[in-house]
């Protein structure tokens, strides 16, 4: 606990893995007496009038009607990322809460993210470690080889930020890209980035090379990507998600994997994080896997931090919220 003067922030912990980043503990204590959800459990009627935002930190801590009904004081809920997919937004409306996020801080990175996994998965650069740092080197056979990029088919599925970002840097590699979206783009965002929007999800996974999952998860795109979808797909296609793991049927994903029905796939996020030991994904040598760390750079993490304290400063003195998110 810090200053008692400053206004309180719940946040899950501090440091650790399920407290908010080490490096930036000091810097929200200076603006924030932050108290974590032990304190706040542990003594409930000293802490709950005193906290006036809750700091969210890969989605934690769970924001319920338990929670939101014992902090009196509460203005809003600051959540560090894009995704959304955590909080019950009607809900927190319902108490009269705000809520505010990140974008900004995570579409460049993260869609790095979604280029370094598709090279990787194409050019096979993991299991190329795994054999290059083998005591069986020599036994290295020519017909290792891998999918080339240059040229090939894009499929984008969900062109918010990151996915036309992803779009931007594919462009530099000479990639055709599709994509679909809940809105399609304008003309000269298209044209920037030579993008065609394809009337129908089928089409767009028959014809791509490589399909990335950059759309947020709903009630509407969980398991977008499932049996029938992923039978759609090219047996040389490969499949990278940097979205959510519930937008694809994982025991569909391992099956197609094992059987052939696609080449490969990789994959920044899964169900649930991180993957039990003896998860059959584990197992697959066609997967590239990595542990969810789209925005997991020092800057886009300070940058989270810092639009978070501008949002939360910014609804406590009744101003206009940065990256407010809005009910539709
Ligand atoms: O911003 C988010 O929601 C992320 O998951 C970044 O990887």
């Amino acid at each position: 606990m810090g200053d008692q003067d400053l206004p309180g922030v719940l946040v899950a912990g501090l440091g650790g893995s399920y407290g908010i980043c080490e490096d930036h503990v000091g810097d929200l204590q200076k603006h924030f007496n932050l108290i974590t959800m032990q304190e706040f459990l542990e003594n409930k009627m000293q802490f709950g009038p005193k906290i006036q935002a809750v700091y969210i930190w890969g989605g934690k801590p769970a924001v319920d009607q338990e929670l939101l009904g014992s902090l009196p004081s509460l203005k809003i809920i600051a959540s560090a990322g894009v995704g959304l997919d955590h909080l019950d937004l009607k809900l927190i409306a319902s108490f009269g809460v705000k809520v505010a996020n990140t974008p900004q801080a995570v579409s460049n990175p993260t869609a790095d993210m979604g280029m370094a996994l598709l090279l990787a998965a194409a050019r096979r650069v993991v299991e190329g470690h795994m054999l290059a740092s083998a005591p069986d080197t020599e036994k290295f056979s020519t017909n290792w080889m891998g999918q080339e990029v240059t040229g090939a088919t894009l499929g984008i599925i969900g062109m918010g930020s990151i996915g036309y970002k992803v779009a931007q840097r594919a462009r530099a590699f000479d990639m055709k890209i599709l994509y679909r979206n809940r809105r399609r783009r304008k003309l000269e965002e298209e044209e920037a980035v030579g993008a065609t929007y394809c009337e129908s999800l089928d089409e767009l996974l028959q014809r791509s090379d490589f399909v990335l999952l950059a759309v947020g998860l709903t009630p509407q795109t969980q398991r977008l990507i499932g049996k029938r979808e992923l039978s759609l797909m090219k047996p040389t296609a490969i499949l990278i998600n940097i979205g959510r793991g519930l937008l694809v049927d994982q025991e569909a994903l391992v099956e197609a994997l094992q059987t052939g029905v696609i080449k490969g796939a990789a994959l920044d996020v899964t169900y649930p994080e991180p993957l039990p030991r003896d998860h059959p994904l584990l197992n697959l040598k066609n997967i590239t896997l990595t542990p969810h760390v789209g925005s997991a750079t020092h800057q886009a993490r300070r940058l989270m931090m810092e639009n978070l304290v501008e949002s939360i400063l910014a609804s406590l003195s009744g101003l206009p919220i940065p990256n407010e998110v809005l009910l539709k």
